[in-house]
């Protein structure tokens, strides 16, 4: 599976910066002080409730409307001095397609190729390629309203390619997309990757953002309430444990007695310690073990999952609303 996990070293330089980041539009404040930094070639989801502000993120680094403070850098160029240098390095998709239903897709692509001035025989070549690649060719011919969600959404993003942006801006790729058509995005995600290109998603699963981003912000309440790798996010909300498995009832009440806080499933001859999964953790947990003299015959690292975190984090009053879309 390719990847975008770099190695140590030095910091690949940043695709898309927000530092104070702000936006209120009358007197609500949508983005209250958000400050990002994505590098090159990775996959960074900004994972927030609905209205959380996620779309306006998008737009503000897109160029398509300005943000009210905040210093924000896109493939290099400032955003409010040089939208036009912006506009050339990225390609946006998302809850506003691009999409004209009434034409057919690859008369959509080629009016894309047109739009970035393409000469006419490489326009066609580029079109049929990413056609092919988006498993559109025999969809081609046909009107795009007559498409699928799923392949709209194809649609979409081989629009997009058209000009080989190095810098992608995903909103909601996969909203209303059924599973099949959710793990095809994916993988075309996986492969932009590959190529290096940037992606900025913003999402709504955290499953999407657990499968496919490097680093997750969850946006709540116009701010960045937490930020990491999938892992990290997942250790900072309680409900970590180490779970132990005993053969032999006598070690699994010699380790009873030894390790008090953990809770106990009797009928299983399991403990359940409450653990935030580190290295600094387990090793004093293996250390007294060690020193009772207690063997366990399975060792298993239990971090929270995404959904976990995230309810964690925005209060959880948007959690049947998430799935509602
Ligand atoms: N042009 C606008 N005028 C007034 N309010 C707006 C405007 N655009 C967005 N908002 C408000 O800003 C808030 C954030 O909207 P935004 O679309 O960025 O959220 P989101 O996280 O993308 O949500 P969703 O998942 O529903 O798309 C919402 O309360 C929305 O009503």
């Amino acid at each position: 599976m390719p990847t975008s996990k770099k190695g140590e070293g030095v910091p690949p330089p940043a695709a898309i910066s927000a530092v104070g980041l702000r936006k209120s539009f009358g007197d609500k404040t949508v983005l209250d002080g958000i400050d990002l930094r994505i590098p090159t070639g990775s996959v960074f989801a900004l994972l927030g409730p609905n209205g959380a502000g996620k779309t306006t993120v998008v737009k503000i680094l897109s160029t398509l409307i300005t943000a009210d403070a905040g210093e924000l850098r896109v493939g290099g160029h400032d955003v409010a001095a040089e939208p036009q240098a912006v506009r050339a390095a990225i390609g946006v998709t998302g809850q506003f397609s691009a999409v004209d239903g009434l034409i057919t897709g690859e008369e959509n692509m080629l009016l894309m190729a047109d739009l970035q001035h393409l000469p006419r025989q490489e326009g066609r070549r580029v079109a049929a390629e990413l056609l092919e690649r988006f498993d559109l060719t025999d969809a081609a011919k046909k009107p795009a309203s007559s498409y699928s969600g799923g392949m709209k959404r194809r649609l979409d993003l081989a629009m997009t390619l058209v000009g080989d942006p190095r810098i992608i801006f995903l909103d909601e790729p996969t909203t209303g997309l059924d599973p099949r058509s959710r793990h095809n995005m994916w993988q075309i995600i996986r492969e932009l990757l590959a190529d290096g290109v940037t992606v900025f998603l913003t999402t709504q699963y955290l499953e999407e953002a657990d499968e496919l981003a490097d680093r997750i912000a969850v946006l709540h309440d116009g701010k960045i309430a937490a930020e990491g790798s999938s892992e990290e996010l997942k250790r900072i909300v309680p409900g970590g444990h180490v779970r132990l498995r005993f053969t032999d009832p006598a070690a699994y009440r010699t380790a009873v007695a030894t390790l008090h806080e953990a809770d106990r499933d009797d009928d299983a001859l399991a403990l359940r310690v409450p653990s935030d999964g580190t290295q600094r953790e387990l090793r004093s947990l293996l250390d007294r073990l060690d020193s009772a003299g207690i063997e366990t015959d399975e060792l298993s690292v239990h971090t929270p999952d995404l959904d976990d975190v995230f309810f964690a984090l925005t209060g959880g009053t948007d959690k049947h609303k998430e799935t509602a879309r």
